[in-house]
């Protein structure tokens, strides 16, 4: 039995502004759990490509060094007029760039595969997460503390691989270049080189953590009003000629601007608190410059070199210099990396903190059967669960309310959905019929009582047509046979003759010839181009395709005619059809056997029709 109740909703406040996004130990989890999800295993796509690009630029360096060493090398040939030394040393330098820049560009081009796959990699994970069960609706409508989750699905995941792929070429040498200078500079200087030199970086870190902490969560608000600002341009595209009805183009332009001056104003903050970290990092890389002079000069001073010549004390300093300048540019390359780490924490709490409200989602909802143990597919499922083979529900004792409020939209509902009794919901805006769905489809819970849904979704047994049409994009056949991904049953050109002659009975043929085809592309938002009743028509015709046992319509027929209304119920009911109708028209009682009226303040009651057969269980 799938018994769901007793749990009060919660309500959760958003929090999004009273959290401080930083560098700290909960973006290490979080980085490390999308870490998890781009190198699932050591031979995965990401990591191989990964290990080649630590090939390419470790060979890379080799190169660079001995690029690096050849003006000395001219020197020594143009000072010894030794034309053949120059003439080889001419082909060699050829050579070595040639190699340098196809490294380089190798180097590149490895990153941005690694860019594309981290992508993919990361999307298909919120992907799986988020079309999950029913995530999505709940993450969009019920849960507060995640704004955009779209954007953080599209944007943020694409940024953040964006960012993390231009880190990792420079990142994954790092330990390499800085452990072969540390012995250099070991070699030559003694420990007072690699050590102060490590103090700098340590100071220089500190010193950059405590810049950044105010950028990370800047960024994360930015991200947010980003999403905001596009939202709103997304809404006015979607509603265009609603706005344009009401000649909205003054109040929207002024609450779109709004937005922008918002997200302009964060950024602006941004800017400013950027400016901090950049004086920081460029006052390091400078400061930098001067260190390796400044530990030369401590020995040179405490006189212990006091016993060489100028010659050689200045070819040491050279020396010495060149050592600790490359093992402090190694950490100025680090350092300089801040700019793009703090980007990438930003990345790393929205893509986290989504992550962890969607498993959160996954674990609160038990979207499978406890008795069969299977997982409801809508495409696959087609078996009747445990129960009564002639019915659908069975609501026992059921309080509801919406998830935000205090009071009851109905106490102690009691009532069975039974094939071939016909049940018409009627009642005041706002009573709670649709809300009486939402629980029976257990997109919201139960306050208290049970529900026992003892068909499952899909054809054979129960369909739900919301209040709003949704039309999918794609082709006339794909909106027909939706939400199913391949026709039903498969059975090829029988089924153009169902869909067309369903079609028909919806009062929408036309369409074929506007679309001209069930399978041609079209390029228009469905949206845009039918009429709400059109939307409604096509809706049935999706229906009589599925021809489900068990049909719940929600205001199905509100913007169409009572003759067009007529015909579609009597299309349902020779289709077999058991129909569960909300509604206020009263042309929809003939339709039904039982009425179930919800009278606000948390009543109802439940009344026969026509002398249909009453199966309610309640007073
Ligand atoms: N996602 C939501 N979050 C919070 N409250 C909601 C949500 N959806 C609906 N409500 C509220 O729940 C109450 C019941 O809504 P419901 O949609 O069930 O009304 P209804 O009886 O179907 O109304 P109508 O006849 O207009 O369709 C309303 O007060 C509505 O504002």
């Amino acid at each position: 039995n799938l018994i769901y109740g007793n749990t009060p909703a919660t309500h959760v406040v958003s929090a999004v502004f009273n959290v401080r996004f930083k560098l700290d130990w909960k973006f290490v989890e979080r980085f490390c759990g999308i870490l998890k999800v781009l190198f699932p295993s050591c031979t995965s796509q990401s990591a191989l490509l990964f290990g080649t690009l630590l090939v390419v630029t470790l060979t890379e360096q080799l190169i660079i060094y001995q690029v690096g060493v050849l003006p000395s090398r001219f020197y020594n040939v143009l000072a010894d007029q030794d034309y053949s030394g120059f003439r080889s040393l001419v082909a060699k330098a050829m050579v070595l760039i040639i190699i340098n820049s196809t490294l380089k560009s190798l180097d590149q081009f490895i990153c941005n595969l690694m860019y594309v796959s981290w992508r993919k990699t990361l999307t298909e994970s919120l992907h799986a997460a988020y079309f999950q069960g029913r995530v999505y609706y709940t993450v969009n409508v019920l849960r507060e503390e995640v704004d955009n989750p779209d954007q953080r699905i599209s944007q943020d995941a694409e940024r953040l691989c964006k960012q993390m792929s231009t880190m990792a070429s420079r990142l994954i040498v790092s330990p390499f270049t800085l452990a072969y200078y540390t012995y250099h500079c070991f070699y030559s200087t003694g420990w007072i080189g690699p050590v102060s030199i490590f103090g700098y970086f340590v100071i220089g870190t500190f010193a950059n953590k405590i810049l950044m902490g105010p950028i990370v969560s800047t960024l994360f608000e930015q991200e947010k009003l980003e999403g905001d600002f596009r939202f709103k341009h997304m809404q006015i595209r979607v509603n265009a000629e609603s706005a344009a009805f009401y000649r909205a183009g003054k109040v929207e332009h002024m609450r779109t601007n709004r937005r922008l001056q918002a997200l302009l104003q964060i950024q602006k903050s941004l800017v400013k608190k950027e400016l901090w970290l950049y004086i920081g990092v460029n006052t390091f890389d400078y400061l930098g410059g001067f260190l390796s002079y400044i530990i030369i000069a401590i020995p040179i001073f405490t006189g212990v070199y006091d016993r060489l010549t100028p010659g050689e004390l200045s070819a040491l300093i050279s020396k010495n210099a060149f050592v600790c300048i490359y093992l402090i540019n190694g950490f100025t390359q680090l350092i300089d990396l801040s700019t793009t780490l703090s980007d990438v924490a930003g990345y790393t709490h929205r893509i986290g903190e989504l992550r962890e409200v969607m498993d959160d989602i996954l674990h609160e909802q038990c979207d499978y059967d406890p008795a069969s143990g299977e997982s409801y597919d809508f495409d696959s499922d087609f078996n009747v669960h445990a129960g009564p083979v002639d019915t659908a529900f069975i609501v026992d004792q059921l309080s509801y309310k919406s998830p935000y409020a205090d009071e009851l939209l109905v106490e102690d509902l009691s009532l069975t959905i039974s094939q071939g009794v016909h049940l018409l919901v009627v009642g005041n805006t706002g009573t709670g019929k649709t809300s009486l769905l939402r629980v029976l489809n257990r997109l919201w819970e139960a306050h208290s009582g049970f529900v026992q849904m003892t068909t499952c979704f899909g054809p054979r047994g129960t369909l739900f047509l919301p209040q709003k049409p949704y039309l999918t994009d794609g082709t006339l056949r794909e909106q027909v046979i939706y939400p199913l991904k391949d026709i039903y049953p498969l059975s090829g050109a029988v089924d153009d003759e169902r869909i067309v002659q369903f079609l028909e009975l919806a009062g929408v043929s036309s369409l074929l010839r506007r679309t001209g085809g069930l399978d041609e592309e079209v390029d228009w938002n469905w949206y845009d181009v039918l009429s709400p009743g059109e939307m409604q028509r096509l809706s049935f015709a999706r229906l009589f395709y599925l021809q489900p046992k068990y049909a719940f319509l929600d205001e199905a027929t509100s913007a169409l005619t009572e003759e067009a209304e007529a015909q579609l119920y009597r299309t349902c009911k020779q289709l077999g059809m058991t129909l569960i109708s909300l509604g206020h028209r009263s042309s929809l009682e003939k339709y039904h056997d039982v009425q179930l009226r919800l009278c606000g303040g948390a009543c109802w009651e439940i009344t026969k029709l026509r002398g249909g057969s009453l199966k309610d269980e309640a007073s």
